[in-house]
Protein backbone atom coordinates (compact mmCIF):
# COMPACT_ATOMS: atom_id res chain seq x y z
CA UNK A 1 0.00 0.00 0.00
CA UNK A 2 3.14 2.23 0.07
CA UNK A 3 3.13 3.38 -3.21
CA UNK A 4 -0.27 4.87 -3.14
CA UNK A 5 1.03 7.66 -0.74
CA UNK A 6 3.47 10.62 -1.31
CA UNK A 7 4.19 13.18 1.48
CA UNK A 8 4.17 16.76 1.30
CA UNK A 9 7.76 17.66 3.19
CA UNK A 10 6.93 21.38 3.64
CA UNK A 11 4.28 20.30 6.22
CA UNK A 12 6.32 18.65 8.29
CA UNK A 13 7.53 19.70 11.87
CA UNK A 14 11.41 21.26 11.34
CA UNK A 15 12.62 21.17 14.18
CA UNK A 16 12.69 17.33 13.77
CA UNK A 17 12.99 16.80 10.62
CA UNK A 18 15.38 13.27 10.22
CA UNK A 19 13.60 11.85 12.81
CA UNK A 20 10.09 11.92 11.20
CA UNK A 21 11.91 10.72 7.40
CA UNK A 22 12.64 8.03 9.33
CA UNK A 23 9.19 7.15 10.38
CA UNK A 24 8.12 7.81 6.87
CA UNK A 25 10.54 5.99 5.04
CA UNK A 26 8.34 2.86 6.15
CA UNK A 27 4.39 4.49 5.48
CA UNK A 28 4.58 5.81 2.10
CA UNK A 29 6.44 5.11 -1.47
CA UNK A 30 7.81 8.82 -2.30
CA UNK A 31 8.77 12.12 -1.19
CA UNK A 32 7.21 15.40 -2.25
CA UNK A 33 9.40 18.55 -2.14
CA UNK A 34 7.69 22.00 -2.65
CA UNK A 35 9.94 24.55 -4.07
CA UNK A 36 8.16 27.98 -4.56
CA UNK A 37 10.15 31.34 -5.06
CA UNK A 38 7.89 33.44 -4.21
CA UNK A 39 7.34 34.46 -7.88
CA UNK A 40 5.15 31.95 -9.13
CA UNK A 41 3.06 31.32 -6.38
CA UNK A 42 3.22 34.00 -3.35
CA UNK A 43 5.25 31.66 -0.24
CA UNK A 44 9.11 30.60 -0.31
CA UNK A 45 9.40 26.83 1.08
CA UNK A 46 11.77 23.64 0.42
CA UNK A 47 15.30 24.65 -1.60
CA UNK A 48 17.76 22.29 -3.27
CA UNK A 49 19.72 22.30 -0.20
CA UNK A 50 17.00 20.93 1.76
CA UNK A 51 16.46 18.03 -1.31
CA UNK A 52 19.87 17.29 -0.69
CA UNK A 53 20.08 16.70 3.09
CA UNK A 54 16.79 15.11 2.86
CA UNK A 55 18.49 12.95 0.09
CA UNK A 56 20.90 11.33 3.26
CA UNK A 57 18.36 10.15 4.78
CA UNK A 58 15.18 9.12 2.32
CA UNK A 59 14.66 5.51 1.33
CA UNK A 60 12.16 6.54 -1.44
CA UNK A 61 12.49 8.26 -4.52
CA UNK A 62 11.88 12.36 -4.29
CA UNK A 63 9.67 14.31 -6.86
CA UNK A 64 10.84 17.89 -6.86
CA UNK A 65 7.54 19.95 -7.06
CA UNK A 66 8.79 23.30 -8.88
CA UNK A 67 6.49 26.37 -8.80
CA UNK A 68 9.19 28.89 -9.93
CA UNK A 69 8.68 31.35 -12.50
CA UNK A 70 11.99 29.91 -14.52
CA UNK A 71 12.41 26.30 -13.70
CA UNK A 72 14.82 26.18 -16.56
CA UNK A 73 17.37 27.59 -13.69
CA UNK A 74 16.43 25.16 -11.02
CA UNK A 75 16.37 21.48 -12.89
CA UNK A 76 20.81 21.02 -12.98
CA UNK A 77 20.70 22.48 -9.01
CA UNK A 78 18.23 19.86 -7.94
CA UNK A 79 19.37 17.24 -10.12
CA UNK A 80 22.55 17.69 -8.21
CA UNK A 81 21.04 17.69 -5.00
CA UNK A 82 19.40 14.14 -5.84
CA UNK A 83 15.98 14.70 -6.86
CA UNK A 84 14.73 11.79 -8.62
CA UNK A 85 11.92 13.13 -10.41
CA UNK A 86 12.00 16.54 -11.71
CA UNK A 87 8.35 17.94 -11.76
CA UNK A 88 7.34 20.97 -13.93
CA UNK A 89 4.29 23.12 -14.22
CA UNK A 90 2.76 23.83 -17.97
CA UNK A 91 1.62 27.27 -16.87
CA UNK A 92 5.87 27.91 -16.39
CA UNK A 93 7.29 25.89 -19.82
CA UNK A 94 5.32 26.55 -22.74
CA UNK A 95 8.29 27.94 -25.35
CA UNK A 96 10.73 25.69 -23.84
CA UNK A 97 9.10 22.23 -22.80
CA UNK A 98 10.77 19.58 -25.27
CA UNK A 99 14.28 21.45 -24.23
CA UNK A 100 13.27 21.32 -20.42
CA UNK A 101 11.97 17.38 -20.77
CA UNK A 102 14.98 16.36 -23.10
CA UNK A 103 17.35 17.83 -20.43
CA UNK A 104 15.97 16.11 -17.62
CA UNK A 105 16.30 12.70 -19.80
CA UNK A 106 19.51 13.77 -20.26
CA UNK A 107 19.92 13.38 -16.83
CA UNK A 108 18.41 10.13 -16.34
CA UNK A 109 15.73 11.47 -14.12
CA UNK A 110 11.62 10.52 -13.99
CA UNK A 111 9.51 13.11 -15.87
CA UNK A 112 7.03 14.96 -14.13
CA UNK A 113 4.25 17.76 -15.40
CA UNK A 114 1.82 19.63 -12.71
CA UNK A 115 -1.23 20.79 -13.88
CA UNK A 116 -2.69 24.15 -11.94
CA UNK A 117 -6.61 23.84 -11.33
CA UNK A 118 -7.54 26.27 -13.93
CA UNK A 119 -5.33 24.71 -16.70
CA UNK A 120 -6.54 22.15 -19.06
CA UNK A 121 -4.92 18.68 -20.00
CA UNK A 122 -4.96 19.79 -23.37
CA UNK A 123 -2.65 22.43 -22.62
CA UNK A 124 0.22 19.62 -22.13
CA UNK A 125 -1.68 17.63 -25.14
CA UNK A 126 1.87 17.55 -27.36
CA UNK A 127 3.79 16.24 -24.06
CA UNK A 128 1.97 14.08 -21.90
CA UNK A 129 3.64 11.04 -23.48
CA UNK A 130 6.70 11.86 -22.44
CA UNK A 131 5.61 12.42 -18.46
CA UNK A 132 6.37 9.68 -16.35
CA UNK A 133 4.11 11.12 -13.29
CA UNK A 134 1.03 13.42 -14.06
CA UNK A 135 0.42 15.31 -11.26
CA UNK A 136 -2.92 17.24 -10.65
CA UNK A 137 -3.67 19.85 -7.93
CA UNK A 138 -6.64 19.83 -6.33
CA UNK A 139 -5.56 23.01 -4.51
CA UNK A 140 -4.79 26.37 -6.15
CA UNK A 141 -0.61 26.06 -5.76
CA UNK A 142 1.13 27.94 -2.90
CA UNK A 143 -0.33 26.82 0.74
CA UNK A 144 -1.04 23.55 2.01
CA UNK A 145 -4.40 23.55 3.99
CA UNK A 146 -6.76 24.67 1.55
CA UNK A 147 -10.09 23.50 0.60
CA UNK A 148 -10.21 20.63 -1.95
CA UNK A 149 -11.60 21.73 -5.59
CA UNK A 150 -14.17 19.20 -6.69
CA UNK A 151 -14.31 20.79 -10.05
CA UNK A 152 -10.99 18.68 -10.33
CA UNK A 153 -12.16 15.20 -10.41
CA UNK A 154 -13.73 15.02 -14.05
CA UNK A 155 -10.11 15.96 -15.00
CA UNK A 156 -8.53 13.34 -12.98
CA UNK A 157 -11.31 10.76 -15.15
CA UNK A 158 -10.16 12.47 -18.41
CA UNK A 159 -6.04 11.83 -17.52
CA UNK A 160 -6.83 8.45 -16.71
CA UNK A 161 -9.35 8.14 -20.17
CA UNK A 162 -6.63 9.53 -22.05
CA UNK A 163 -3.27 7.71 -20.79
CA UNK A 164 -5.55 4.56 -21.96
CA UNK A 165 -6.99 5.55 -25.28
CA UNK A 166 -3.02 6.54 -26.25
CA UNK A 167 -1.32 3.97 -24.17
CA UNK A 168 0.62 6.49 -22.47
CA UNK A 169 2.01 5.78 -19.32
CA UNK A 170 2.33 8.50 -16.51
CA UNK A 171 1.11 7.80 -12.84
CA UNK A 172 -1.92 10.28 -12.37
CA UNK A 173 -0.79 11.48 -8.57
CA UNK A 174 -3.06 13.99 -7.07
CA UNK A 175 -1.59 17.22 -4.75
CA UNK A 176 -3.72 19.11 -2.39
CA UNK A 177 -6.70 18.21 0.28
CA UNK A 178 -5.83 14.37 0.12
CA UNK A 179 -7.66 13.15 3.46
CA UNK A 180 -10.36 11.10 4.46
CA UNK A 181 -12.95 12.80 2.81
CA UNK A 182 -11.68 12.61 -0.59
CA UNK A 183 -9.54 9.71 -1.03
CA UNK A 184 -12.54 7.49 -2.18
CA UNK A 185 -13.85 9.96 -4.82
CA UNK A 186 -9.87 10.61 -5.67
CA UNK A 187 -9.11 6.91 -6.16
CA UNK A 188 -12.50 6.28 -8.05
CA UNK A 189 -11.54 9.35 -10.47
CA UNK A 190 -8.39 7.47 -11.56
CA UNK A 191 -5.63 8.52 -8.96
CA UNK A 192 -2.60 6.33 -8.58
CA UNK A 193 -0.67 8.20 -5.78
CA UNK A 194 -2.28 10.29 -3.20
CA UNK A 195 -0.21 13.23 -1.74
CA UNK A 196 -0.34 13.80 2.26
CA UNK A 197 0.32 16.78 3.65
CA UNK A 198 -1.41 18.48 6.43
CA UNK A 199 -5.63 17.62 6.04
CA UNK A 200 -4.58 13.78 5.45
CA UNK A 201 -1.50 13.07 8.16
CA UNK A 202 0.47 15.78 10.22
CA UNK A 203 -2.47 17.00 11.14
CA UNK A 204 -4.35 14.24 12.46
CA UNK A 205 -2.00 13.24 15.44
CA UNK A 206 0.67 14.98 17.43
CA UNK A 207 2.70 11.98 17.25
CA UNK A 208 3.48 10.95 13.87
CA UNK A 209 3.68 7.64 13.73
CA UNK A 210 0.16 7.65 15.39
CA UNK A 211 -0.91 9.86 12.26
CA UNK A 212 0.07 7.36 9.92
CA UNK A 213 -1.61 4.12 11.82
CA UNK A 214 -4.20 7.21 11.76
CA UNK A 215 -3.92 7.84 7.77
CA UNK A 216 -4.03 3.49 6.87
CA UNK A 217 -6.90 3.00 8.50
CA UNK A 218 -8.93 6.12 7.78
CA UNK A 219 -7.98 5.21 3.39
CA UNK A 220 -8.82 1.85 4.30
CA UNK A 221 -12.08 2.52 5.60
CA UNK A 222 -12.74 5.23 3.10
CA UNK A 223 -12.16 3.09 0.01
CA UNK A 224 -14.83 0.14 1.25
O1 LIG B 1 2.16 22.09 -3.88
C1 LIG B 1 1.48 22.24 -2.88
C2 LIG B 1 0.88 23.56 -2.57
O2 LIG B 1 1.27 24.47 -3.53
C3 LIG B 1 1.23 21.09 -2.04
O3 LIG B 1 2.15 20.04 -2.26
C4 LIG B 1 0.90 21.24 -0.57
O4 LIG B 1 2.02 21.10 0.20
C5 LIG B 1 -0.12 20.19 -0.17
O5 LIG B 1 -1.30 20.48 -0.86
C6 LIG B 1 -0.39 20.18 1.27
O6 LIG B 1 -1.36 19.26 1.58
P1 LIG B 1 -2.78 19.68 2.20
O7 LIG B 1 -2.50 20.58 3.33
O8 LIG B 1 -3.54 20.32 1.07
O9 LIG B 1 -3.40 18.39 2.63
CO1 LIG C 1 3.15 20.26 -4.26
Amino acid sequence: MKEKFSVSLMCMDFLNVGEQLNILNDWVGMYHVDIMDGHYCKNITLSPDLVKSFKKVSKVPLDVHLMTTNPEDWIDPVAEAGADIISLHAETINGQAFRLYNRIEELGLKAGLVLNPATPLSEAAHYLNRIDLLTIMTVDVGFAGQPFIEEMLVKIQEAKRIREEKGYHYQIQIDGSCKSSTFKKLTEAGADILILGSSGLFGLDKDLKTACVKMTESYKAALE
